[in-house]
């Protein structure tokens, strides 16, 4: 399961799947695997339960050190009924806070047992300089080795018999605050009211209406917006001619001071 709206998180997240159900020696993958992409409000409506046997493997990027609040309903929502879960957020290389504890939290809050945890980086949503193009070749790396740990974790346990030990992960209890972005002067830069605009290059393909998470870009006037916007730039990454932009001032200059103050590439992190 993931939340994806530039594709990062899909790719750390199926990438993990895929290794370890190649490891489980699966043949028939559609049987054995559902793939849950609840990007879309639609699919954020349904109710997902899951079994004693299931393995879950989730994912969501890390917005504001924290798991997005956008998601906290649904994620509260899922049913693990003793399930065992991998829990996984990806940082746009500041850093990821509290993001892998509060998530952990929930899906055990959910009835899941957690037992691995990992803190991938992706290109940093905001940017197509910072941490670019990641995950790249080396953090595939790890996700395949992590996903080799995982393997190696409950295959030896159902053999000996013993029960699957629940993992520890980083992160402060209680949670840090939402990471606020300052200005030069120390003043928060709060970009909670900032929308998208649209340049006059838009072809109406409407492609940004579909595939908006909060489902808020107008359908039959995509210049226009019903509902909130959680800067994913999903719209912005994914327009075919590059139409849609924010010029908030502050939102820019956030940017710009992210793209140079963490330009030293962090790795991942893994635990299980
Ligand atoms: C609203 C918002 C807040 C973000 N906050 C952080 C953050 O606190 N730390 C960080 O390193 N990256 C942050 N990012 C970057 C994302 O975590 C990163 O781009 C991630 O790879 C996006 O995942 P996706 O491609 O699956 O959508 C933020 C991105 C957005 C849109």
């Amino acid at each position: 399961m993931y939340f994806s709206a530039t594709g990062t998180t899909e790719k750390v997240v199926c990438g993990i799947a895929k290794k370890l159900w190649e490891n489980i020696g699966l043949k028939e993958e559609k049987e054995h695997i559902n793939i849950i992409d609840f990007t879309l409000l639609q699919e954020r409506q349904k109710t997902v339960e899951f079994s004693k046997d299931d393995i879950l493997i989730i994912g969501v990027p890390v917005y504001a050190g924290r798991v997005p609040n956008v998601l906290t309903k649904y994620l509260k929502s899922i049913i693990g009924n003793g399930a065992l879960a991998i829990s996984v957020v990806v940082y746009g290389n500041r850093n990821y806070d509290d993001a892998l504890i509060e998530l952990k939290d929930i899906l055990e809050w959910d009835g899941f047992r957690v037992i691995a945890g990992a803190a991938f980086i992706g290109e940093h949503a905001f940017s197509n300089t910072l941490a670019k193009n990641r995950p790249d070749q080396k953090d595939m790396e790890l996700v395949s080795y992590f996903a080799d740990k995982i393997y190696n974790k409950v295959y030896k346990k159902i053999i000996d018999g013993n029960e699957i030990e629940t993992v520890f992960v980083k992160g402060i209890k209680p949670y840090r605050k939402y990471y606020m972005p300052k200005d030069e002067k120390g003043n928060a830069i709060d970009i909670r009211r900032v929308q998208p605009k649209t340049k006059d290059s838009c072809i109406n393909c409407k492609l940004c209406a579909r595939i908006c998470p909060m489902g808020s870009i107008d359908f039959q006037d995509v210049t226009r917006l019903n509902g909130i916007c959680i800067k994913c730039c999903a719209c912005i990454k994914k327009c075919p001619v590059g139409a849609k932009y924010f010029d908030y001032i502050g939102y820019l200059k956030h940017k710009h001071e992210l793209e140079i103050k963490f330009e030293c590439r962090r790795e991942p992190e893994i635990f299980w």
